[in-house]
């Protein structure tokens, strides 16, 4: 899977998982709009959920978009391809860690490789990060259970169980 890199450059740079793809390799990355390829575009804005139906779709070929969570609103994701949200999975990295839907970059390439049926290929794009490999054990069961899906509505359905527990939680914590 090739996993491209819209970088808007406006986040810490020490803390940019893009560029660290980069350096080691991993990703190619971008700094004009119009030399991003077309592929399946990780847009936490999107109507659809990722699912493996659109493996082929994408040809091969993801696209992020590196930039701040602040200037990541709707506007900014205008690359040319298919538009999907990741469905509820969370963060291992430190800035975010435990945190639903927020992924950092890699986080999120590693995820939709992981959904496609390509878990080698996530775990050597999280390879550079310390807590690459704990992305990967916290969302075991929902990444497996994803990619065994058939299609979006499918995704959709089995995000409902893991949005459930998440509302249960503080319900029976204050339920004392
Ligand atoms: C907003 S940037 C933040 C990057 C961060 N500065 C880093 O160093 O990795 C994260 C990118 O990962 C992808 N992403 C993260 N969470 C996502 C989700 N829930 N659904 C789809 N894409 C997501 C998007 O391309 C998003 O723009």
């Amino acid at each position: 899977m090739e996993c491209h890199v819209y970088y808007e450059g406006d986040d810490d740079p020490k803390k940019c998982t893009a560029r660290r793809l980069e350096r080691f390799d991993k990703a190619t990355l971008y700094r004009r709009m119009e030399q991003v390829p077309y592929g399946v575009v990780l847009n936490p804005h999107a109507e659809q959920a990722l699912s493996p139906a659109d493996a082929e779709e994408g040809l091969g070929t993801l696209v992020a978009l590196d930039c701040s969570w602040e200037s990541a609103e709707a506007a900014s994701f205008r690359m040319n391809g298919v538009h999907r949200a990741l469905p509820f999975l969370v963060a291992a990295n430190p800035v975010n860690y435990g945190r639903p839907f927020q992924l950092t970059t890699v986080e999120a390439l590693a995820a939709a490789c992981c959904i496609f049926g390509e878990r080698e290929r996530a775990a050597e794009l999280l390879e550079p990060f310390r807590w690459g490999e704990t992305f990967l054990t916290l969302n075991e069961e929902p990444l497996r259970r994803y990619g065994e899906c058939t299609d979006s509505s499918d995704v959709v359905a089995v995000q409902e169980d893991y949005l459930a527990d998440e509302d249960a939680e503080p319900a029976s914590a204050d339920g004392e």
